[in-house]
């Protein structure tokens, strides 16, 4: 939790009592259904949420804008986003129904009025999304493909929209087909040793105007 209020020192106090919450309640639901690994659990400001909040020191997400996380897992990186952007909307997506129950326990135990989850494919979600984000779910090309259409024609972002995905090491071969892509190292922002690999990638998207 110290984390958290080095490096986002300005939230609200309800903002920072969620943030506290967020560990009982993964603690709780660990133990009955393993959604983070037993050694992350114990660090998990660290390798969960701080990482998650990497893509909030990238882009900050505007009021009313839509956000879609793809293969959330339990919640990660759309339930610590949520939390820091209220007035946004959080669209949290997974194939698999247990760790979606797990998202679903964590948003009434956060009261997360902003979030809402979906037990299905990400190919079979319709909708149109400011922002597209996400963590460890697939490579590049397999990911464009199945968001591509999900993304806005309209920008509410100063022209910019798209897909920020946490990835980490060597992307030169990842991102070679991709040559509008932007990587941002989190270790910019963050010290810890952790981060020392580990990136934002922005792929912008074509928005009319
Ligand atoms: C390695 S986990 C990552 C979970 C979470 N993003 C995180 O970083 O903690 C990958 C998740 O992607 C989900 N997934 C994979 N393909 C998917 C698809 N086509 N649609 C929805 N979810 C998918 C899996 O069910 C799994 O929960």
């Amino acid at each position: 939790m110290e984390l958290i209020k080095k490096y986002f020192p300005n939230l609200t106090i309800e903002q920072f009592s969620k943030f506290e919450k967020l560990e009982e309640l993964y603690k709780d639901w660990n133990l009955k259904i393993n959604v983070v690994s037993r050694k992350d659990i114990d660090e998990l400001y660290l390798r969960h949420v701080l990482h998650s909040l990497g893509i909030a020191k990238v882009q900050e997400f505007l009021p009313d804008s839509k956000i879609l996380d793809v293969g959330t897992g339990g919640g990660f990186p759309g339930i610590p986003l949520a939390i820091m952007f209220p007035d946004s909307e959080f669209h949290l997506v997974d194939s698999i129904g247990k760790k979606i129950k797990v998202v679903e326990e964590v948003k009434g135990g956060l009261d997360l009025q902003n979030v809402k989850s979906f037990n299905e494919r990400v190919e079979d979600i319709n909708g149109s999304y400011d922002f597209i984000v996400s963590r460890a779910v697939a490579v590049m090309p397999t990911f464009v493909r199945w968001v591509k259409g999900k993304i806005a024609k309209e920008s509410r972002h100063e022209r910019r929209n798209g897909i920020l995905y946490l990835k980490g090491g060597d992307l030169t071969e990842e991102l070679s087909d991709y040559k509008t892509a932007q990587v941002f190292d989190l270790s910019e922002y963050f010290e810890e040793d952790f981060f020392d690999t580990k990136k934002v990638v922005y792929l912008p998207m074509k928005y009319k105007g």
